[in-house]
Order: structure tokens, then C-alpha cells, then sequence
């Protein structure tokens, strides 16, 4: 590199781009005064060629303005490695430029020419489109030409210019294979200098239209989904807050790993949450929640009943969403109250006006809150009536008094007849004040006041369910006393949750601190046509980026089994992408995933591993002595430099029992996770295929000690997603080849281990 022709330039940019940060830094930091003293040392104390010269001169003029705390904490970090690629361009009819790519913008104050351009700007697509040449990209609605003579990666290292090197035509992306190489810990925060084509194909797909990403194994999805969050937040800050963004991710593990890379990506602030935890607090309701896991693990130990599965389904139904909008159209009914209302025989609305209202001018909200508007409407109209009612009563009462003081001859008995008007005006006047008062409520109670469960436990009751369901007759009997079960135990299914979200939408409606506007969906493949549904009714936008992988649909008899529901069906023209070449493992494992991958008969393409080369996957078989063997193995790799080791079992009851065993036998250096605990780096983390989803290990143990994978769709997809966790190496441990199907691969797809 130091031969490189640029070099001595490279060093004074980056020296140039890191004072000019450490002045920004400073003036955030220091009042004006002393800015200006600091920043002459500064400009004195540096050694620059004369093409540098107007760096001095920015450095000296430039002015800065306040930043937030966030902002200075980010640039400090970011001080470490200002920027990571570098593109010549020259606009048509332009002068050629130099730009500097980074995580973030820097501009001089001065003249606004950018020092480090940010990633996500139009400008930069073309470092990641293409290679040389004549290119083109998009800005504020219009199409800019021009030429790019250049594209240079840098490698900086605490703010040191490491190397660097120009990507041509024929050179392969060396930086990719660097990062690839690294461990675990590093990854996901590292990429934004390597995305590829196809990923900054999903990360600017048109913003304003849903997408949905098929991707293999390690492609990228969660990476690219997070990053398009970003570029999004970048694009769109002028209308949007990233407080409007909805993340949902499959369990608490996977949001603490995906926490890392936030704020760097500027996406902190948006929410990250689970669907269950999402519902749990929009509908706010008292009953327990049995998680999908513990029916999956049910299924797996034989012991869950069919009839969970089936009812699992047909909620995750399309058929299902289809009855609950019958359901909902007949309690509709419920809330057409015709009945006028009255202070006393005075009426103050017509029942059928108000019916009116609820059915036309309020037919946007939700039932309750029309009954809420309702309600405030009759306050309003008492309260305005209520007085010309009283005066006019009043005014009757006078006049008849005066005709009987003034007509009635006899004095007795006009002193009786006044006495008696007076008597009935006052108590008149006190029945109708005290009328007025609750005439509104009465009224109201000839509303509907129920809790969301009441409803959802009456649809299982209802007309609707007996006449409109497409179950069979004996189906839905068995349906019915499940569901009567459940309630009885104030307990309700995750498979429940969808039902839950879509009626509280329709009925009560949705918090606005709960209403993103955007939503990103990862792990897709395990949410079921109806739990879509419920989402896009409740936030009411079609803005959302979906990732998953169907090969990995380990609840596939909840989930869905292809995305064509929601390309076809529930979403307006979304974008569709695939994701077909992985990243995240080596040829070798990735062979033998693929293996695995074949088996199922879900027609999916074969992962395309980037080429990148490791040990083939190795198996052990549990013959005595095996964990002293796996021990010497994890000193060997530790002394390599894998930090991360993760053992995944098939289900809980399994790592429970490999947790008990390895530790009475090893020690002390074993982690159980069975879902809320954050990961220990410094422990073997043990856990059930299930929590493993979307994680990543630097090195991965399979173990089946007490059960083993058979040829299933889901046994066949839980190995799938176990052999696709690890970064650099995979050990299968078990009693037999069988225990893993590995009668059924290639014998050159995985080794016996040796000891070393
Ligand atoms: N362009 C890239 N440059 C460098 N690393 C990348 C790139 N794309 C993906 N990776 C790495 O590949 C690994 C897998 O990425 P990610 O977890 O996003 O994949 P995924 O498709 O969500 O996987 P899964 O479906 O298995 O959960 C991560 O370590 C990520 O950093």
C-alpha cells in the first residue's frame, strides 16, 4: 500500500477528515473561546503537503452548530473509521469529484461540500450498483448521469489507514471475505462497507410499497431488514420518526442481538418487541398466554394432542380471518340502537339519527369509540337542551298560575289550585334536572360493555361460528370445548393472539403510543396469514418489510407455506425478493445444510454459500469419553481465536438434560437458555433449536443424546436451522450417523472427528 501513488494523499485525507471530526467534537464540548485557541494548535501543529492547503483553510473557517448528546457519542465512535469506500464521479457536464463514503455525513459548515458522504444517500448507491462506468442514480425525483472512474476500499482501524484497494473488474471483493472471516461478535454492525448487489436491491427498494424477501439461510435478511430501516429513517426524516418504526422479532435473544447494531444505524429509538409481547400490551387483557414454543416442544415429545395443531391452523387460517369478519359484522348489530332519547316526555335525538351517525359519520372508528363519540354528542345535546326544556316547562307551569289567580273567582279555591301548580312545578323541575342527569347514561346502557375476551370467547358461541364456519360439524364441537377449556382456565393459545389483535381493532382500536407506521417483520415464515391480517388492520399501513426464510418454518403448521398470500392477497403490489447466496457459514457446512435442504419438499433453491472455505462438518459418536473429547476440542478452539461456542439440542427437555450431564461431568461452563436470559460470552451456551433461530455462533455443537432427527418436514427443517448457525465450524454429536440423517448425504459432506 505505502508504494501506492496515493498513498501520502490517503494519509492527509484521513488525517484531514479525523481533526476536522476531533474540532466538531471539540466545539460540542468546549465553549467558542477556547474552540478557537484549540483549533489554531490544532491547523499549527499539522503537516501538510501543499495540496492541503484548503483543508487548512476549511478547518479554520468552519463554524459548527450544536449537535445532541446522541449525535456527539455517534461521531466520537465513529472518529475510530470515518469512512470505508471512496468513488470517483463525474457528473455529466461536471468536473470529476472525490467522495469519501462513511456510516454517517459530514459536512463542512462552510461551503456544505460533504466530507464524508453518508452511505444511505442517493450519491452512494452507485459505490454499491454495479461496478465502473457509465452509471446513473436518482435524487429528489430526478435521474443524474455520469462516469465512475474509481471505487476504493479502505481498511481503518482506530483511526490508523490500514489499507486500502481498488475494486475493478476483475478483482474479487476482498473485504467481504475479510469480514466473513471474523467472529461472531463483530459481524452484524460490520457490513454496511460490504453489501451487495442483490442486499442494496431490498435496502432502496421503493419505500413507499411493502416488500417481501425470501432468503436462505445466512443471506443477510435481518442484516438487510435493519439496514432498510435505516435508509428509510435517512430518506423519509423529514415526515418520519423513527419512534413510528415497529420491529418484531421472534424472541427476546434475538431483539438483545439485534440491539448492537441500532444506534449505530441511527434506529435505536424505534421499538423492538416480539408479536406476542406487541398484543399483550395493545390489548391489555388478564389471560395467560401459552407460547408457541411450548406447543412445538409438545408436538416434538409426542405429547401435545392433535387437535392443538389442528385448531393452531385453522386460527392461522385465512378461512379464520374470513369468520371473524362475519363475527364482527354481527356485532355490529349489537351497537344499532334505534331507541330515541328522552329528558322526561321531551325527546332530545332521534334513535335513528344517531343510528345514522354510528353507521355513516363514524363508520372510520372503532365500535367503542363510536359509542364514546355517541355518548359525547348526547352529553352535549343535554346539556344545550336541557335548559330550554326547564324554561319551557317553567313557562307552562307560569301561565297556567296566572290563568287560575286571574280567572279563578273563589278565593279557597284558587288558593289550592296555586298551591298545587306550585308543588307540581317545583317537583316537575327537580324530576326533570335529576332525569337530565342521567339520561345520557341510561341511554348508554343500551350499548354493548364488554372485555375483548368476553367477545372472543363468544364467537365460539355464536351463531356465526355454528352457521358460517367451513369446519366439519364434529370439527367444530371439538374447537368448541377446546376453547371452552381454555377459558375455563383463563388461558389462551399464542395462536389465540391474531384473533385478539384483529377484534381489538374493530372494537376498541389501538393506542396511538402503539401505532407504528412502519413495520419490519423478521422471521417471517412463522406468522400466520392471520396474524398479517390483524397487524396490517390494527396499524392500518401497508408499509411493511418482510424477511423470512420458508425453509426454516419450524411452526410451518401455523405459518405460512408460501408467500403468495400475502403478495396476491393482502398487500397492494409488493415488492418480492430473493436472497439466494449466504454469507453467513462456510462451503463446507453450507454442503451439508443443503443436504438437509434437499430432503424437504418445500421446492426451495439451494443456498449459494459465498465462497469461502473451512473444516468440513465433523461427527462424534457418543461413545465413552466423548465429553472429555469435546472438551480438549473447545481448548483447541479457543486457542484459535472462536470465542462464541453455542451447543443446540433439539428441544428443551434435551438441553436440560446435556446442561446436567456436561456439568456434572466438565463443570462449571455451561449456560442453559430457555428464552428470556441474555447470553453469557463467556459461557457454552446451551439451547433448543427454536431460541436459536436468527442467531449466529462462531462455532456450533449439535448434540441428540435422547432424541434425534427423523425424516419430518419439521424434524428435517430444525436440523436446517441448527446447521446453519454456526460461522466457522459444525460438530454433530450423536449415538448414530442416523441420528442426524447423515445416512442419507454424501459421505464427503461431513468427516468422523479425530482428536487433535
Ligand atoms: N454483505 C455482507 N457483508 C458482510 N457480511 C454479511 C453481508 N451480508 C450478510 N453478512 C453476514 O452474514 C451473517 C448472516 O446475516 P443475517 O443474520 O442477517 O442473515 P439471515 O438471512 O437473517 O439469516 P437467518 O435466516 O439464518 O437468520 C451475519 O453475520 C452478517 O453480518
Amino acid at each position: 500500500m505505502k508504494n501506492h501513488p496515493d498513498y501520502q494523499q490517503e494519509l492527509e485525507r484521513l488525517t484531514f477528515t479525523t481533526t476536522y471530526m476531533d474540532s466538531v467534537i471539540a466545539a460540542q464540548e468546549l465553549d467558542q473561546e477556547s474552540m478557537q485557541k484549540r483549533q489554531e494548535q490544532q491547523v499549527a501543529s499539522l503537516d501538510f503537503k501543499d495540496s492541503s492547503l484548503k483543508y487548512q483553510d476549511m478547518l479554520t473557517h468552519a463554524n459548527f452548530m450544536k449537535m445532541s448528546k446522541e449525535q456527539l457519542e455517534n461521531l466520537k465512535k465513529l472518529r475510530k473509521k470515518p469512512y470505508f469506500a471512496r468513488i470517483n464521479f463525474q457528473r455529466k457536464d461536471r468536473p470529476s469529484e472525490t467522495f469519501y463514503i462513511g456510516k454517517v455525513s459530514l459536512f463542512d459548515r462552510e461551503t456544505q461540500s460533504p466530507i464524508i458522504l453518508d452511505w444511505r444517500s442517493p450519491l452512494a448507491n452507485v459505490y454499491y450498483e454495479g461496478r465502473l462506468g457509465e452509471v446513473s442514480y436518482e435524487a429528489h425525483g430526478e435521474t443524474y448521469e455520469g462516469h465512475v472512474s474509481l471505487k476504493r476500499q479502505y481498511t481503518i482501524e482506530e483511526s490508523e489507514l490500514i489499507d486500502f484497494r481498488d475494486i475493478d473488474l476483475t478483482t474479487k471483493d476482498e473485504m467481504l471475505q475479510q469480514s466473513l472471516d471474523k467472529n461472531a461478535d463483530h459481524r452484524l454492525s460490520e457490513i454496511v462497507a460490504t453489501i451487495q448487489e442483490e442486499q442494496n436491491e431490498v435496502i432502496r427498494a421503493n419505500l413507499r410499497k411493502p416488500i417481501v424477501v425470501q432468503g436462505a439461510a445466512g443471506s443477510g435478511k435481518t442484516t438487510i431488514a435493519l439496514h432498510r430501516v435505516s435508509y428509510f429513517l435517512y430518506t423519509m426524516r423529514d415526515v418520519f420518526q423513527p419512534e413510528e418504526m415497529l420491529i418484531l422479532a421472534p424472541n427476546r435473544l434475538f431483539i438483545d442481538y439485534m440491539k448492537e447494531v441500532l444506534p449505530e444505524l441511527g434506529v435505536e429509538k424505534s421499538h423492538q418487541t416480539t408479536f406476542t409481547d406487541f398484543v399483550q400490551k395493545v390489548t391489555n387483557h388478564s389471560f395467560s398466554i401459552r407460547n408457541q414454543h411450548d406447543l412445538l416442544t409438545s408436538i416434538l415429545e409426542g405429547s401435545g394432542n392433535g387437535i392443538e395443531l389442528q385448531i393452531a391452523e385453522w386460527k392461522g387460517s385465512k378461512r379464520f380471518k374470513e369468520l371473524m369478519d362475519q363475527y364482527i359484522i354481527s356485532l355490529k348489530q349489537s351497537f344499532l340502537v334505534e331507541e330515541d332519547v328522552y329528558i322526561g316526555e321531551f325527546r332530545i335525538k332521534q334513535g335513528k339519527k344517531l343510528k345514522q351517525l354510528f353507521l355513516e359519520e363514524y363508520a372510520y372508528m372503532p365500535f367503542y369509540k363510536r359509542k364514546e363519540k355517541i355518548r359525547q354528542l348526547l352529553m352535549h345535546e343535554v346539556r344545550n337542551k336541557k335548559k330550554i326544556i326547564l324554561q319551557k316547562v317553567a313557562k307552562k307551569y307560569d301561565d297556567e298560575l296566572d290563568r287560575a289567580l286571574y280567572g279563578i273567582k273563589d278565593a279557597e279555591k284558587r288558593r289550592r289550585r296555586v298551591s298545587f301548580l306550585m308543588d307540581q312545578k317545583e317537583q316537575k323541575l327537580v324530576d326533570l334536572e335529576r332525569e337530565a342527569k342521567s339520561a345520557v347514561s341510561r341511554y348508554m346502557r343500551l350499548y354493548p360493555n364488554k372485555k375483548l375476551t368476553a367477545y372472543y370467547k363468544g364467537l365460539f358461541e355464536s351463531e356465526v361460528y355454528t352457521e358460517h364456519t367451513t369446519l366439519s360439524l364434529q370439527e367444530k364441537e371439538r374447537f368448541r370445548m377446546y376453547m371452552k377449556g381454555r377459558f375455563k382456565k383463563h388461558e389462551l393459545d399464542a395462536d389465540d393472539l391474531g384473533a385478539l389483535l384483529y377484534l381489538q381493532t374493530h372494537l376498541y382500536g389501538i393506542d396511538p403510543d402503539y401505532k407504528a407506521k412502519k413495520v419490519v417483520i423478521d422471521e417471517a415464515q412463522d406468522y400466520s396469514y392471520m396474524e398479517f391480517a390483524s397487524l396490517k388492520r390494527a396499524l392500518n399501513t401497508e408499509l411493511f418489510t418482510i424477511v423470512g426464510d420458508l425453509a426454516q418454518g419450524i411452526y410451518h403448521y401455523r405459518g405460512l407455506k408460501e408467500w403468495t398470500p400475502l403478495l396476491e392477497d393482502l398487500f397492494t403490489q409488493p415488492s418480492y425478493q430473493t436472497l439466494q447466496k449466504t454469507y453467513r457459514t462456510t462451503v463446507e457446512i453450507m454442503t451439508l445444510a443443503n443436504d438437509v435442504l434437499a430432503q424437504m419438499n418445500a421446492n426451495l433453491p439451494q443456498a449459494e454459500p459465498v465462497v469461502r472455505h473451512g473444516s468440513i462438518p465433523s461427527f462424534l459418536s457418543l461413545e465413552p469419553g466423548y465429553e472429555a473429547k469435546m472438551e480438549a476440542e473447545w481448548n483447541s478452539l479457543k486457542q484459535e481465536g472462536f470465542k462464541s461456542i453455542a451447543i443446540i439440542g433439539k428441544t428443551l427437555e434435551e438441553c436440560r438434560f446435556v446442561y446436567t450431564h456436561l456439568t456434572e461431568e466438565l463443570g462449571d461452563k455451561f449456560q442453559l437458555i430457555e428464552g428470556n436470559e441474555v447470553i453469557d460470552p463467556n459461557a457454552i451456551a446451551i439451547m433448543p433449536v427454536y431460541l436459536s433461530k436468527g442467531l449466529e455462533f462462531d462455532v456450533v455443537w449439535l448434540l441428540s443424546i435422547n432424541e434425534s432427527y427423523e425424516a419430518t418436514e419439521l424434524d428435517e427443517k430444525l436440523l436446517y436451522v441448527a446447521m446453519t448457525r454456526p460461522l466457522h465450524k459444525l460438530y454433530l454429536v450423536g449415538a448414530t450417523l442416523e441420528s442426524f440423517m447423515l445416512n442419507h448425504v454424501h459421505q464427503d459432506h461431513y468427516t468422523h472427528f479425530t482428536p487433535r
